[in-house]
């Protein structure tokens, strides 16, 4: 096959060859002559002075010099050292070596330029650095260096060459070296970290891990910890395997491995060049202060007792589960209970032959036995080959959001947007994310939890992220529940440009920062796609590689969480008009980092609609009225048996998980967001993207000649009765809806009539008769 390849394209391959063989030649030539010049330079230190003699004798045979190149040497030597630049002239020799070998190994000459430009700059520098400092040896700095200070000094003096020779070594340090402030500031403190890094592994380590819930510095480490993690990965010893060649010891015959890298791209070796130079892109710098809340802000709300239930308790619940299910001639086989901060579960494997749904349909009666509230049954429990019985615990307690926040499951939690919900019913903590949801649906009868499951949320997630990763949108329609975050807003809160309030609690503006957030959305995925890349994860770490140029529009994405409170009023009052967008934002915006976390009362089916459903697999169900509340939530019934004060059901698909909400109070908050906005903060919220709403009138509207024919009198109807409904002009005009409702948008372009207000009707903005005339006449001119 090989002897057919050569035939097939022998022109080439010849001339190839013939290249290459001219550049081994050349190179092999270039590599001796430098080291040539290299013994005849460095001889010329120690036989100068006797060759010198002998410099107008080259042609006599006879005479002999000492040099180690004899007669060349000492010749070429002198007028390159002597009479040119001295020591440094030793960096000819090496720049010819490295040609050579670039030609020798048939590397590409381009970079060999910049070699040839620095070695040349250097040559000069040092000459005449060594002519100034040392003008008495002739033979450091060569005539060139002499001549040089001399006439230099001439026109600037002796302090004059000195700062010359300073500014040029900047030029060298800062250029060729690419040394700066900052970066020799960052060799400083990395060597310093790993010196202390070392000075701590040292040292014995502290073997006992703190308790839980006295876990109070625990936050403070979150940062150093994630940057320790490369440290501690256990893949160094992979790696070892990966590239170390096989001991010898093992194996007789030792095989190389040749591990074959990939070749770099000419974008991929910048961005390495630009790491190299100033780090990755750290999005934190700009609020490189910043601290996140300590732990101290949290309430213990008195969990540091642990849970309560006592063995007389359990005993006797027992008794009541086993008694009621034999009155039904139910046998049990075994018994085990869990216990959880509010519910204990009590698991039962019940004697052979014995069916399931019998079981299940009794739970009205053991609730009835056992006299209490919140008992539900689960039949089988999922993966476990048991029936699950909960039975709320008399006294039930509080889930502290400070533990939850200080559990290490938490604390360790290597994910995007982690949330930590509360406990599950085996008192283990429950964290999940939120980019991994992707949006949260939140429902609940009211009183039952859900604002505190909202602040519960939104704690997590600021005691985990730093501002310049996560911002907020806050729909607060009741206006006194997220209010304190405002104080947060500089920070945290994202907002549209001309809004003065970064929380919305009015429905229109909610319209357009949902319609802000698609154009955000859309622009997100531009940005991903010029990125090559899927998501933001991928996105950021590109961006902080700085693999993606800034100035092509590219920027360090934050995740964007989109809180609405109170659902159902929004719907009531807008309907479609947040229901596409949120449909589309829930459809779409998972890759691009944008999250929808809402919450309702009314979980009926007119709020929770199926498109909205269908986008939201994660839900969550706080105690609701009825079984068919339950189901439109869930898809399942259950929360209608739940004890409320937090108590909740997950799911994120098929399972349920019972979940004790972390309990986290208004002054809570309000410290945890007096301590961020105590801080310095961006200056101002992060901006959305500008959105001009449609009702803000179109390009086809303010064609005066497009304008219906019943404009002018539409337009005296409104202005008479300064009332701006479409209806009012239906039955004045009489018209029809659609005819009606064209000619409303038409008077609002023409700035007649405010925007649509939801239920209200539209502002009219032209006082008077008079004033409208005159308005529409001078349009006509
Ligand atoms: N996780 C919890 N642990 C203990 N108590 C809780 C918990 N969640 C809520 N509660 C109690 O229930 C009360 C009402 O909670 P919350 O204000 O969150 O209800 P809500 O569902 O938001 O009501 P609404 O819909 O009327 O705003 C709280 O003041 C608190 O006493």
């Amino acid at each position: 096959m090989a002897t057919k390849k050569k035939k097939s394209k022998p022109t080439a391959s010849k001339k190839l060859r013939f290249s290459r063989q001219n550049k081994i030649i050349l190179g092999s030539l270039l590599i001796f002559l430098s080291i040539a010049l290299f013994f005849s330079f460095v001889s010329f230190y120690f036989t100068w002075q006797d060759d010198q003699s002998l410099l107008t004798e080259f042609a006599n045979r006879n005479e002999q010099a000492k040099n180690l190149l004899n007669k060349f040497g000492a010749s070429v030597s002198h007028y390159i050292m002597y009479r040119g630049f001295g020591l440094s002239s030793l960096i000819i020799p090496f720049l010819l070596s490295l040609t050579g070998l670039y030609l020798f190994l048939s590397i590409p000459l381009k970079n060999l330029w910049n070699k040839w430009i620095w070695g040349l700059v250097l040559l000069i520098w040092i000459s005449i650095t060594l002519g100034f400092f040392a003008d008495t040896q002739p033979l450091l700095g060569g005539l060139v260096g002499y001549e040089m200070n001399d006439f230099l000094q001439d026109y600037t003096g002796k302090i004059g060459v000195f700062l010359i020779l300073l500014f040029m070594l900047t030029i060298i340090l800062v250029r060729l070296f690419k040394l700066t402030p900052e970066g020799v500031a960052r060799f400083f403190k990395s060597k310093s970290a790993s010196v202390a890094a070392d000075f701590k592994k040292a040292q014995p380590e502290a073997s006992e891990p703190l308790p839980e819930d006295e876990d109070t510095e625990v936050i403070l480490d979150t940062y150093t910890h994630k940057k320790d993690i490369p440290h501690l990965d256990p893949s160094a010893e992979e790696k070892k395997v990966d590239t170390g060649k096989p001991d010898p010891a093992e194996d007789e015959i030792a095989m190389e491995v040749n591990t074959v890298t990939d070749e770099k791209e000419e974008s991929d070796l910048l961005s390495d060049k630009l790491v190299a130079d100033f780090g990755e892109f750290d999005p934190t710098l700009e609020l490189s202060n910043y601290k996140f809340p300590h732990l101290d802000l949290l309430d213990p709300h008195g969990s540091g007792g642990g849970i309560t239930i006592n063995q007389e308790e359990l005993e006797e619940n027992k008794n009541k589960i086993v008694e009621t299910l034999k009155n039904y001639k139910i046998g049990i086989a075994q018994i085990k209970a869990t216990i959880g901060p509010t519910v204990t579960l009590y698991e039962i494997v019940p004697d052979a032959g014995i069916r399931i749904s019998k079981i299940k349909n009794l739970e009205d009666d053991i609730a009835l036995s056992l006299a209490a509230l919140g008992i539900r049954i689960i039949a089988p429990i999922p993966g476990k080959g048991t029936i699950g019985i909960e039975v709320p615990n008399k006294k039930a307690t509080t889930v502290s959001m400070r533990s939850v926040i200080a559990s290490s499951k938490f604390q360790k939690a290597e994910m995007q947007l982690p949330i930590a919900f509360g406990k599950t019913i085996s008192n283990e903590t429950f964290v999940v994310d939120l980019a991994k949801m992707p949006h949260l649906l939140m429902a609940g009868a009211t009183g039952q939890g859900k604002s505190v499951g909202l602040n519960a949320v939104l704690t997590s997630l600021l005691y985990k992220k730093h501002p310049a990763e996560v911002k907020f949108i806050l729909v607060d329609p009741k206006k006194v529940e997220l209010t304190l975050y405002n104080k947060i807003e500089r920070h945290y809160l994202a907002k549209l440009p001309d809004s003065e309030e970064a929380i919305i609690t009015d429905n229109t503006k909610v319209i357009h920062t949902l319609n802000s957030l698609c154009i955000e959305m859309d622009n997100r995925y531009e940005l991903l796609k010029q990125a090559m890349v899927r998501n933001i994860k991928e996105y950021n770490a590109k961006f902080k590689a700085r693999k993606l140029n800034p100035n092509d529009g590219h920027t360090f994405l934050p995740y964007i969480v989109l809180v609405i409170d109170e659902f159902a009023d929004l719907i009531m009052t807008a309907g479609k008009e947040v229901e596409t967008p949120i449909a589309r934002l829930a459809q779409l915006a998972r890759a691009i980092g944008i999250h929808l976390i809402i919450a309702t009362q009314r979980p009926s089916v007119n709020v929770i609609t199926g498109i909205i459903k269908a986008n939201f697999p994660a839900r969550i169900a706080f105690r609701v009225t009825s079984k068919i509340d339950s189901r439109t939530i869930l898809d399942f019934q259950g929360a209608d048996q739940l004890i409320g004060r937090g108590d909740m059901l997950f799911t994120q698909g098929n399972d349920i998980t019972r979940i004790q909400c972390a309990f986290v109070d208004t002054p809570e908050v309000a410290k945890i967001t007096d301590y961020i906005g105590s801080q310095r903060g961006y200056t101002s919220a992060h901006l959305l993207p500008e959105y001009s709403g449609e009702d803000s009138g179109t390009g086809i509207d303010y064609d005066i000649s497009e304008r219906d024919a019943m404009f002018r009198d539409a337009a005296e109807v409104i202005v008479t009765a300064q009332q701006g409904s479409a209806s009012l002009i239906q039955r004045k005009l009489k018209l029809g809806y659609n005819r009606a409702g064209r000619i409303i948008d038409q008077l609002e372009a023409a700035g007649i009539v405010g925007p649509f207000e939801g239920s209200k009707a539209r502002a009219v903005l032209v006082p008077d008769i008079y004033t409208l005339e005159k308005m529409l006449n001078e349009e006509t001119k």
